[in-house]
């Protein structure tokens, strides 16, 4: 097996496995979740990481499957053994990707989707710079918060407080590889899976991936 070092991109020889990292990034309701699971329908070979919290579960949020909800104790515990590839204060909780679970899967040929802030985006670039980084805009902040509070999942308190944060967090959205204006869902859609596509597609008419075949064909 052949690993490239501090790289998202795994190949594994004569399997021709070649993994993708994405990263999804948005100010809280843009609606980069409701986007990410459609997406996840449409192409169920996608790993979509799980990540760790302090945020306490909103009604119908599963542990594990939605979020590990930890303790800050335990969180800051964990930071310190080095668990997270990423980590970050996001409106107030701490948000981890854990390390292990995205290495394994990367490594078992899987691509990976992250779903987290920019600041954890800006990490994960320095340590995968071959990432793919997508940044959903909603269409107008009139919308977004028309969202934020249709939505009815968080007190009116931390409603506002991510609305304020929005600005801190659009402000960075062109570090990012593409950007989708999520104005009509099925287009936004449509356009994050044309994204997805086409790294497959680059990725997989690489000229490494062919070694094996080209050795064949020389020999
Ligand atoms: N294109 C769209 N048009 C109208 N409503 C939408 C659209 N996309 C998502 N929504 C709705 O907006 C709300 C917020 O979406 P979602 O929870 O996915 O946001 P989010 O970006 O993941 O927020 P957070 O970061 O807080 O988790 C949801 O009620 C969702 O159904
Ligand atoms: N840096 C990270 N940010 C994360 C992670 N998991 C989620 N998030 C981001 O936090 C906000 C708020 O999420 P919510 O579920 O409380 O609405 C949102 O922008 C998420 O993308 C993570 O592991 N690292």
């Amino acid at each position: 097996m052949t690993r490239y070092a501090d790289s998202s991109e795994v190949q594994v020889q004569n399997a021709s496995v070649v993994s993708t990292l994405f990263v999804v990034a948005a100010p809280s309701g843009a609606g980069k979740s409701t986007l990410v699971n459609a997406l996840l329908e449409r192409e169920p070979a996608i790993s979509l990481s799980v990540s760790h919290t302090t945020r306490p579960p909103r009604p119908g949020e599963q542990y594990g499957r939605h979020y590990y909800f930890v303790e800050r104790a335990e969180f800051e515990r964990e930071v310190a053994e080095g668990i997270f590839l990423e980590h970050a204060e996001v409106h107030g909780n701490l948000y981890g990707t854990s390390r292990d679970k995205v290495q394994g899967l990367l490594a078992q040929g899987r691509d990976v989707l992250l779903e987290i802030d920019w600041q954890g985006a800006a990490q994960i670039r320095k340590s995968k710079p071959d990432c793919v980084s997508v940044f959903i805009l909603p269409p107008s902040r009139i919308e977004l918060e028309r969202r934020l509070r249709g939505r009815g999942s968080d007190a009116p308190e931390v409603i506002e407080r991510r609305l304020r944060n929005s600005r801190g967090e659009i402000a960075h959205a062109h570090e990012f590889d593409y950007i989708i204006v999520n104005d009509r869902f099925e287009d936004a859609l449509d356009e994050l899976q044309a994204i997805v596509r086409a790294v497959r597609l680059r990725s997989s008419l690489q000229c490494r991936r062919h070694e094996a075949l080209i050795a064949e064909l020389l020999a």
